[in-house]
């Protein structure tokens, strides 16, 4: 079954398309990264997954369940991290966590989950208006475990993190996810969820542009790298053999450093071995892979769906495991 299954999903706000003709598919147990510069339609999507916005038209099930005409039945096996959770500044992190513990008539242990989240005893003692963004961050994501949840919601659970931080909630994520549990992380920074997600699914003005893995992402727009070389010589005596490699399609020298551009990750490897053959000495290498954030600005800017690989095709992670294979 899956976790969540959207079709035809949209939601207009007068003349404003916010989620348009949303067709997604997220398997049990799966960790998907939802992608989308801010407006993008995520926390739209979220509101109709859990029946805080009516779609417009389209509709949607989760854990099997019809989003709109099955709400009740959704709401207690479902955990959600708002955005921009707010705490109540004077009371302690404990208390919030009883709070929910009761509204969710639970029999969870608060302790267990403090210690899941990482919270210390003397933490979860102090006033929550006291904490960091990461504790607090900490906190709403224990409340969202409380009676645990077959699917955990986060939205842009990371904004506002530091470094730190960010590894944190990458850290609880993963664990969850171990534990069984379908997480639907939203977020409009790419980096954030490449750690996580077993998937992501690029949503730009509403629209669903690409949905795959990130290594599937990244080959579809070329897979390519750059490669620069510091020899012990001139480089410009070496260009023919890197322009020899297949798989570079370009190759420039300046000084004793030799730049490469490439298309096919095997080339990385030859390079190097046809320097070496052709009496040249490599004193340091640097790979730049297609950064991610290029990546993702060609997706929400650079015209939509990648070329050959339309979100129709691949929203299905079915479909995009037998692609995967072939
Ligand atoms: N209740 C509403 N009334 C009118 N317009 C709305 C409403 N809710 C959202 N929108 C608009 O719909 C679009 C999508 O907003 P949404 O909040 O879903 O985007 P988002 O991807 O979650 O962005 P962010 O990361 O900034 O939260 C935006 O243009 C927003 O202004």
């Amino acid at each position: 079954m899956a976790a969540i299954e959207t079709t035809g999903l949209t939601k207009t706000y007068g003349e404003l398309t916010a989620v348009d003709d949303l067709d997604l598919t997220i398997e049990d147990g799966e960790v998907f990264g939802f992608l989308g510069p801010n407006g993008a339609g995520k926390s739209t999507t979220i509101n109709m997954l859990l029946d805080f916005a009516r779609p417009t038209s389209g509709s949607a099930t989760v854990l099997g369940y019809d989003a709109q005409d099955d709400a009740d039945e959704i709401s207690p096996r479902v955990g959600v991290l708002p955005e921009g959770f707010d705490v109540y500044p004077r009371l302690s992190g404990r208390r919030h966590l009883e709070f929910a513990i009761e509204t969710k008539a639970a029999t969870d242990d608060p302790e267990a989950i403090l210690e899941r989240v990482g919270l210390s005893a003397e933490d979860a003692a102090r006033p929550a208006g006291d904490y960091s963004k990461g504790m607090r961050q900490r906190l709403a994501t224990g409340m969202a475990l409380v009676d645990d949840p077959d699917l955990l919601i986060m939205d842009e659970p990371s904004s506002g993190l530091d470094p730190h931080g960010i590894r944190e909630m990458q850290e609880l994520v993963r664990a969850e996810a171990d534990r069984g549990t379908t997480v639907f992380f939203s977020s409009h920074i790419l980096e954030h969820v490449e750690a996580v997600c077993d998937r992501i699914g690029v949503l730009n003005e509403g629209r669903l542009v690409a949905v795959d893995t990130i290594d599937g992402l990244r080959e579809s727009i070329g897979g390519g790298a750059t490669m620069e070389l510091v020899l012990a010589d001139a480089a410009d005596g070496h260009l023919e053999t890197a322009r020899g490699v297949a798989g570079v399609t370009d190759v420039a020298a300046a000084g004793q450093t030799l730049e490469c551009s490439i298309a096919d990750p095997a080339a990385k490897a030859t390079i190097v071995t046809a320097l070496d053959d052709a009496g040249a000495t490599i004193r340091d290498l640097q790979i730049d892979d297609v950064s991610l954030e290029s990546l993702f600005t060609t997706l929400t800017n650079g015209g939509g769906e990648i070329e050959g690989q339309s979100a129709d095709e691949t929203a299905n992670p079915a479909a995009a495991k037998s692609e995967a294979a072939e």
